[in-house]
């Protein structure tokens, strides 16, 4: 299928930005754009082009956006039913919504395995200095800013046993993870809205797609209880996820055709009282392959 290119006048670009810089969501554009006669499929490709443009740090369109084909929605890759048999736990299925695939999961961790992993994460914590482009977390250094920290796959026996539950879960083979990411936001940390889909538009990020292919699905799950605030929101469709300690937010973003689906956009509301902790699993098409571990086989 051959993109094709859709031209509009600068000051409706203007008029867009200045309407997603308000708060209004995409869905809202288009809907104003639609109102004034413009078609719906065009009024939609361009303010997606726009919601790309900021949320990935992309250059901004001028005077035409390219259209991409729809996402095509497939069908889910988390298993049906109202509960998944892993081989070491029963992971009740608390609700599920289309486009984009999502589920929320309860007892995906037990008190002892969440309490554990918070323990293990905190000593390895480390404050970004840089705004991540990816995550779009905050992470100015301050106090408000959110730290992380990734396990190894599998790097001990009790980080193996979650690793390959959570494969189960997303239904993908172990090796396609990434180390598990664990996150603490202290009162008044967020996580901006971003795509967890990488955008080739960093060196890092192309070397990376071309290694391990698309990330695919990612698994949230909440390590503990937050007093308020810190959900996991979802703006293109109104969801919004409360963090529950062993529950999780699952959700999917990329297509068998490699196709990525804008509608996956999501944030880390501001935890307003307390702290919250989260551990991230994210999904690739292929093994993944960390960067240092590929520059070790090239020059082993
Ligand atoms: O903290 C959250 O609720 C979301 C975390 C997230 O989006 C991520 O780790 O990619
Ligand atoms: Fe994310």
């Amino acid at each position: 299928m051959t993109d094709t290119m859709l031209h509009f006048q600068p000051a409706l670009g203007d008029w867009i930005l200045h309407n997603l810089r308000q708060g209004c969501t995409a869905a809202d554009v288009a809907e104003a754009m639609r109102a004034q006669a413009m078609p719906a499929d065009a009024a939609k490709a361009i303010v997606d082009a726009f919601v790309f443009a900021l949320r990935t740090g992309s250059p901004l369109p001028v005077d035409s956006v390219k259209v991409e084909p729809a996402f095509r929605h497939e069908a889910p890759r988390l298993a049906a039913g109202t509960a998944i048999r892993t081989s070491d736990r029963l992971v009740r299925v608390a609700a599920r919504a289309t486009q984009p695939a999502l589920a929320v999961l309860n007892d995906v961790f037990s008190a002892q395995e969440y309490k554990e992993l918070i323990a293990l994460a905190r000593p390895r914590l480390a404050p970004s200095t840089t705004v991540d482009p990816l995550t779009g977390r905050d992470l100015a250094g301050d106090r408000r800013s959110s730290q992380g920290m990734f396990f190894r796959l599998r790097e001990n026996p009790f980080i193996a046993r979650l690793d390959q539950r959570v494969s189960e879960l997303m239904n993908l083979p172990v090796e396609n993870g990434e180390g598990l990411q664990v996150l603490h936001y202290p009162a008044g940390a967020q996580s901006m809205p971003h795509f967890d889909f990488l955008v080739p538009s960093n060196e890092s990020n192309k070397a990376s797609l071309a290694r391990s292919g698309q990330r695919v699905s990612t698994l949230v799950c909440y390590l503990n209880e937050v007093e308020e605030g810190g959900e996991t929101v979802f703006p293109e469709t109104g969801w919004s996820v409360s963090p529950q300690p062993g529950s999780a937010v699952y959700f999917e973003y990329c297509n068998s055709l490699g196709q990525v689906d804008h509608a996956s956009l999501h944030a880390g509301a501001p935890v307003l009282r307390g702290e919250k902790w989260v551990a991230t699993k994210w999904m690739r098409q292929r093994r993944f392959v960390a960067a240092g571990e590929a520059a070790a086989l090239s020059h082993g």
